[in-house]
């Protein structure tokens, strides 16, 4: 048991057509219910920690916490900076003692996304930790779009093998249609599983990371609307698509969303029905459980993790 980098995980996840699920933390209660359906699983697990996890809850405070969740579970977890936006954060996380960090470099022209994460790659293994970096934009693309137009935003095959060669990085996020957040979709939902396909076949090797990978699970968005919530029109990634990838090289899945709306609508629940509380460890024990039994459901049903770790 240790924090471990990503490299055998996604060794074992891209021969065995399973993913690993990168789930996002902020505070105690979300590691907790994590790492206990994870334990349950015995499945390989992920913490990832945003910037603005980072600044809600302090970086000290949340490397101390997935210490003690190692500890107390027995697992090996990879503790994961997500997107971080340059060198400097990539760094810090580095030397705070993450085992993974993402440089998210998308936004920059090709050339400069490359340069930026060259720089990670050679301090991040200088240390011997794991990097991920991001070709492509992450928004929605309508499904009646041109070609040209998905050229623009999604991954180019051709760009991702070049990237991979120049950088040397361990693994990389790509852009087929996902998006962060609860409103992925203005329509029918759409992924280019074609050019997953094409992007897999030019780096067979390459574990590939899919981000905004939340399925936004009706059943929870009624829950919030239920209890007072106002969450209209949201709708996520089908399960089915999900499994889909990770057939094509998808290993990370990285899922914030369905956790926070699993939490939010247990939390909107109980204060409803119980409207006299104010102990927080009364709705916030039953919301670690909501979040314990989301992940579980991903690990089991829909990343085909459970007994690999
Ligand atoms: O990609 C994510 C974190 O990097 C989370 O995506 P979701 O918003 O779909 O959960
Ligand atoms: O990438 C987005 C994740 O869901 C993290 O979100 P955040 O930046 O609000 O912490
Ligand atoms: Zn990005
Ligand atoms: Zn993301």
């Amino acid at each position: 048991m240790a924090l471990v980098t990503t490299k055998e995980m996604f060794k074992k996840a891209l021969t065995e057509d399973y993913a690993v699920g990168a789930f996002n933390v902020n505070n105690m209660e979300i590691i907790q219910g994590i790492v206990e359906a994870a334990q349950e699983e015995s499945a390989p697990l992920i913490l990832q920690v945003s910037a603005g996890a980072r600044k809600y809850a302090n970086p000290t405070y949340l490397v101390k916490l997935v210490e003690a969740a190692i500890i107390d579970t027995g697992l090996d977890i990879v503790l994961h900076l997500d997107h971080g936006a340059d060198f400097d954060i990539c760094k810090k996380c580095v030397d705070d003692g993450f085992t993974s960090v993402m440089i998210d470099g998308s936004k920059h022209p090709f050339e400069e996304n490359i340069k930026l994460t060259k720089q990670v790659v050679e301090y991040a293994h200088s240390k011997g930790v794991s990097v991920e970096a991001e070709l492509g934009k992450l928004a929605g693309v309508e499904d009646d779009v041109k070609v040209s137009a998905r050229n623009a935003t999604f991954t180019v095959p051709e760009e991702a093998a070049e990237f991979v060669e120049k950088t040397g990085v361990d693994s990389l996020a790509i852009a087929i249609g996902t998006s962060h957040g609860a409103y992925k979709f203005k329509g029918e939902p759409y992924l280019d599983f074609e050019r997953l396909k094409e992007i897999h076949k030019l780096i067979p090797d390459t574990p590939l990371v899919l981000h905004g990978a939340s399925t936004v699970l009706p059943e929870f968005v009624s829950k919030c609307n239920e209890y007072g919530g106002n969450i209209p029109g949201a709708q996520g990634v089908p399960e089915d698509m999900i499994k889909t990838a990770t057939k094509y090289g998808i290993c990370k899945v990285n899922i914030d969303t369905d956790l926070r709306l699993a939490m939010t609508a247990e939390i909107r629940k109980h204060f409803a029905e119980h409207p006299e509380d104010f102990d927080p460890r009364k709705y916030l024990g039953p919301a670690r459980d909501a979040i314990k039994g989301m992940v579980q459901h991903k690990i089991k049903n829909v990343l085909n993790a459970s007994n690999k770790k």
